[in-house]
């Protein structure tokens, strides 16, 4: 089995962007580890704090932030990070060539039951004229990013990760702590018949949304005359995962409670790479008003809709959009 080194030289990714996914890696091995003792670590249940989204702070949530955070500031590469469990930027190397956003623990509300969680990140160059603790330089679209990947905390550790030469699927190898890559090229099916919402906020849901779940859910007697079954890990990237591996439809609508919050998942660290890795497997991401990737942020926690997954599948739920 290929080694990440060589993958990531086949796929033509610079030296420096190696060294520095292998240090991000190497901070998430050690999530890994921690996330693996449970509670025999202490590392379960709530802090006292809330981040700058008004969520609880898991103490998981505290304690990846601050690995991946040390593990980044120190390697040199990046200049720097976003994450969402940071209010701000936080400035690193100026000399850095890259800047870093993450979630570093993804499905905070599974933590306690051990159950799926992981890390989500995306790379993007760090332009020259930028300070270090200038968020302006975050506010690229998705198209900039030059890496992204999850890295799942699961029954085994896996790594999913594109740097826009396919998306490639890794499993960590504990007897020698390195990534193997255990599925290359991932091609998603392009149709499906599984999605993945939450659907006890459906009453909350803009018309196009609430009628196209509805008619998956009339299945062989509604208008789609098919029969589909539903699926919900509570972190997306469990969900996520199942549909790069399996094919299926992942979506996180808008909703009316909250006008301000244009949905419940963030740009930077939770949609773009995920529509990255989607849309580097053949499926597809949009908010449901255009490309997940082509949204030009305007803060660094910025939320959006999201529907990804199955290409066709995908188009047909945009099709109610289109009404
Ligand atoms: O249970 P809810 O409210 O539908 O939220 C689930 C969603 O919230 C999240 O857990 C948000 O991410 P965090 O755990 O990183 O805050 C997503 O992973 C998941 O898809
Ligand atoms: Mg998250
Ligand atoms: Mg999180």
């Amino acid at each position: 089995m290929k080694r990440l080194n060589s993958r990531l030289q086949q796929d033509g990714a610079p030296l420096e962007l190696i060294l520095l996914i292998r240090t991000l890696l190497a901070g998430c091995k050690e999530i890994s580890f921690r996330v693996s003792q449970g509670a025999l670590a202490g590392v379960l249940g709530s802090t006292l704090s809330e981040n700058v989204q008004g969520e609880t702070q898991k103490k998981l949530d505290v304690i990846s932030n601050q690995i991946l955070k040390d593990t980044l500031a120190e390697s040199g590469y990046v200049k720097a990070i976003s994450s969402e469990e940071e209010d701000d930027v936080v400035p690193c190397n100026p000399e850095g060539k890259y800047l870093v956003s993450f979630d570093p623990l993804d499905g905070s509300s599974n933590t306690e039951i051990n159950s799926l969680i992981g890390t989500i990140f995306s790379i993007t160059h760090a332009p020259q004229w930028m300070e270090p603790d200038d968020p302006s330089a975050f506010l690229q679209p998705g198209t900039q990013i030059v890496a992204a990947g999850y890295v799942l905390y699961g029954p085994s550790t896996m790594l999913a990760m594109t740097t826009g030469r396919g998306t490639h699927l890794y499993t960590l190898d504990k007897t020698h702590g390195g990534f193997l890559v255990t599925q290359a090229n991932i091609q998603m099916p392009k149709d499906t018949a599984e999605f993945s919402i939450n659907a006890s906020n459906q009453r909350h849901w803009e018309a196009p949304i609430q009628n196209y779940v509805s008619d998956l859910i009339a299945g062989t007697e509604g208008p789609r005359q098919k029969d589909f079954n539903m699926r919900w890990v509570a972190a997306m990237v469990g969900d996520i995962h199942r549909v790069l591996c399996r094919g299926g439809i992942f979506a996180y609508p808008f909703d009316k409670r909250n006008p301000k919050m244009p949905g419940k998942l963030r740009l930077l660290y939770e949609a773009n790479p995920m529509a990255f890795l989607v849309e580097q497997a053949g499926g597809a991401a949009s908010t449901g008003h255009g490309r997940i990737m082509e949204v030009m942020p305007t803060e660094i926690h910025q939320r959006v809709p999201v529907i990804i997954g199955s290409e066709n599948e995908v188009n047909t739920c945009l099709e109610y959009y289109q009404k």
